[in-house]
Formats: structure tokens, sequence, C-alpha cells
């Protein structure tokens, strides 16, 4: 694939996207493995178009989206759908997609003998980010990923996603500046399209 290389996974090259019709772009960056990009801006500025426009569920109306060959990408949408009452616990669910249970913090332990449709808001919250982060794939990405924390989670979430050793890339779409300054090597401003060291 032309322009990916060097350990780079995702390159936007001057991408414009949107639905029907544009709305966001033209943004250009690259991102590797191990870094965290934050892409901050007000309501309605294309975080979610943007990754959806990664995820192939935007149009790109101008510009690429280049990704590394066999690029795995896993996404949390921003609000995950609660599933139907059914008996199966959160460790459960977990096998079920795919992610593992293996390096799981302390805070998930709880979550993972209960069953997924007794859980509160926050807690399912955890369990879908974790089984994002606990794939083969080499870029997550997670839409609002704080949205039902209390700020307790909140920390336990940036504990989580600050010393995990994993070499998978992340972007991370949210309102709340200090988290993603504290969770991320980049930001990605929608307001002006720039990318600056966190
Ligand atoms: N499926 C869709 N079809 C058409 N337009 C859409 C669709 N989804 C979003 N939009 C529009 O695209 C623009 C960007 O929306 P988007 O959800 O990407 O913004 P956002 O920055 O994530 O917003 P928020 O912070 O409110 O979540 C908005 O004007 C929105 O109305």
């Amino acid at each position: 694939m032309s322009g990916v290389d060097g350990g780079v996974l995702l390159r936007l090259d001057g991408l414009t996207a949107g639905y029907r019709q544009p709305v966001v772009g033209p943004l250009s960056l690259a991102l590797r493995r191990g870094e965290r990009l934050g892409v901050w801006g007000p309501n309605g500025t294309g975080k979610s178009t943007l990754l959806k426009a990664i995820g192939h569920a935007a149009q790109v109306f101008a510009g690429r989206v280049e990704r590394a060959p066999g690029l795995r990408v896993a996404y949390l949408d921003q609000q995950p759908v609660r599933l139907p009452a059914m008996p199966i616990t959160g460790r459960e669910l977990l096998r079920a997609a795919g992610a593992t249970t293996r390096g799981a913090p302390e805070a998930l332990e709880a979550i993972l003998r209960r069953r997924i449709d007794r859980l509160s808001g926050g807690q399912y919250q955890l369990l879908w980010i974790w089984s994002a982060l606990a794939t083969d794939a080499d870029l997550v990405l997670l839409d609002e990923p704080t949205n039902n924390l209390d700020p307790g989670r909140r920390d336990r979430l940036i504990e989580i996603l600050t010393t995990r050793h994993s070499d998978q890339a992340l972007i991370l779409v949210s309102h709340d500046r200090d988290f993603l300054q504290r969770t991320c090597s980049h930001l990605l401003d929608l307001e002006n399209g720039e990318v600056k060291h966190a």
C-alpha cells in the first residue's frame, strides 16, 4: 500500500468525510504503533464521523484513508448497545467477543463475574472498553469512552490506558480535554485540524 510504511498503521491524507455532504476535514496525520491520538472538538465538529470514516462507515469525499495491510481495527461506539436480558457473565461475553481476560485490571474483576444484564451503565461501559482493548486489534477506536463513568472509574480507565503493555495504537474521542491530555501522546483539535504532542 503506497504511503503507509515505517511503522505507520494509519495515514490520513487530506481526508474530507461525511454523509450526504462533507462534515469533517481536510485532515492529514499519521498514526504509528503504540501512539495514542486524542480527538477533541465541540459538539458536531465531526469527531465520531472521523472514526466512522476510518472504519469504512462514513463517506470519503476527498483525500484518502490509508491502512497498513491487514490492519485489525476494534471500535467502541459512542453509545454501546445494551444486549437484551441474558444469563451470561462479563467473562463469557468477553470470550464470545474474542477478547481475553488475561491482564484484566482489578477494577474489572467484579464486573467479569456478574451477569451483563445486571451491570450499571458505567460497569457496562468499562466492560465494552476492555472488550475492544483486549483483542488482537492493531488499532482501537474509542468514541467517548468516559461516558457513564464516575470520577473514580474515569481514573481507573486512565490507569488502564496508560499502564498497559501494548503496542496497539489508539484513537480516543472525548469532550474531556483533561482525560485526553492524561492518556494521549498526541492531540488533534478538530476546530483547526492541527495535531500536537500532548
Ligand atoms: N448518519 C448521519 N447522517 C447525516 N449527518 C450526520 C450523521 N451523523 C452525524 N451527522 C452530522 O455530522 C456532523 C458531525 O457529527 P459527529 O457526530 O461526527 O460530531 P461529533 O463531533 O462527534 O459530535 P458530538 O460531540 O455531539 O458527539 C453533525 O452536523 C451531524 O449532524
